[in-house]
């Protein structure tokens, strides 16, 4: 018999991490699974398109309570849309195992409000059993100190100048915003990358956007105790009014006709984003990778790119990250799917270009 450390009738506590793409929502999860002591965490991932880089990120993960099978991806998008279809029978799932997780993390993906998600922990089989711990909002600290991404600055200035399909309620805005306000903790994430002035700064400038009593704490690669992480008890399905978005769902009526008229504020964030696979052919060097993705994160529209690319003459993927103006790769043993890279962005994004540059194979009819 495995113990758990819930009481019996105890309701088992979810966190949400919620953040903008590339943030650091994955690395901070990882960190917390592996200095979980012990305590089974099963963690629900819900990716933004069509594969599960992260899902196999964190399945590197060495510590003995994080088992692959406790690792379920949602393939399919955002939250918002697949709660009905997908978290609510994977939430189930977990719920009927012999052995219950003692806490459930859900990861969102980059471009989902936290709001519906916390909204179907009301839905009646979950309540019973589940209450949600915390929303943990990630941010990139560097890309906020840089104005770069979200909030009204200058990249998003720059976007609309340069595009006017692009009007002034961005949605990367007001994404950015419903995060920040969904939150009981929020990370500044990247510390390492910004002077403490920066940090100040940044802090400042989203106060003005979280709740009263919800703290800021920064952080490097998502280190934190895992006491601040877990065990907030905030149980936000209850607690929703004050945790608005722009666009809202009524709570118990997640019909979508309702979204159907083009009031501005009813559109659908997802629908503003789009995500492509490119299977794309080996670099010469892990430099020319970094060269190119960093001319790639520069085209119209493309927020973040990653995936897992051969190297010539090397055996090991090499991984790619890239947010905003900052590429990294490594070369990692085992990963599946290599030769892939995600390119993720604003609805048109320059994909002709993504692919020219990216070096995307041509399959054969
Ligand atoms: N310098 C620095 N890099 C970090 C930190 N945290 C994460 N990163 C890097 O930032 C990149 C993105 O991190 P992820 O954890 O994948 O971000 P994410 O929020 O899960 O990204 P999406 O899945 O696209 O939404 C990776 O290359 C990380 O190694 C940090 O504190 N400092």
């Amino acid at each position: 018999m495995t113990t758990s450390t819930l009481q019996p009738g105890q309701k088992i506590p979810a966190t949400i991490v919620t953040g903008f793409l590339g943030a650091g929502k994955t690395t901070l999860i990882r960190n917390l699974l592996q200095n979980a002591g012990g305590k089974r965490i099963a963690l629900i991932v819900n990716e933004f398109g069509d594969m599960g880089f992260d899902g196999s990120l964190v399945n590197g993960c060495a510590d003995p309570g994080c088992s692959a099978e406790e690792v379920v991806e949602l393939t399919n998008g955002c939250i918002c849309c697949t709660v009905a279809d997908d978290f609510l029978p994977t939430m189930e799932m977990l719920l009927a195992r012999d052995n219950p997780p003692e806490h459930i993390v859900i990861e969102t993906s980059g471009l989902a409000l936290p709001q519906p998600l916390v909204r179907a922990f009301s839905w009646p089989t979950v309540r019973q059993k589940v209450t949600v711990d915390g929303v943990v909002t990630v941010l990139d600290a560097a890309a906020l100190a840089e104005g770069r991404i979200a909030l009204d600055e200058e990249a998003l200035a720059a976007q609309r100048a340069a595009d006017d399909a692009l009007d002034h309620d961005s949605p990367v805005e007001e994404l950015f915003h419903d995060q920040l306000r969904c939150a009981d903790l929020v990370v500044l994430n990247k510390a390492d990358l910004v002077s403490e002035e920066a940090l100040k700064a940044v802090r400042e400038k989203i106060a003005a956007d979280i709740r009263p009593a919800v703290h800021i704490v920064s952080a490097e690669k998502g280190t934190l105790p895992i006491e601040v992480l877990l065990g907030r008890g905030s149980a936000a399905e209850d607690d929703m009014s004050d945790r608005h978005e722009h666009h809202h769902h009524h709570d118990d009526d997640h019909d979508h006709d309702e979204d159907h008229d083009d009031h501005r504020h009813d559109h659908h964030h997802h629908d503003d984003f789009e995500s492509h696979v490119l299977e794309v052919a080996p670099f010469e060097t892990l430099k020319a990778v970094e060269a190119k993705v960093l001319q790639a994160m520069a085209l119209k529209g493309v927020l973040r790119i990653k995936g897992a690319v051969r190297i010539e003459g090397k055996t090991a993927p090499a991984m790619v990250q890239a947010v905003g103006p900052r590429v990294e790769t490594w070369f990692a043993a085992g990963a599946d799917s290599a030769g892939k890279l995600v390119v993720i962005g604003l609805k048109g994004l320059d994909l002709d270009a993504a692919r020219a540059l990216l070096g995307e194979l041509k399959i054969a009819a």
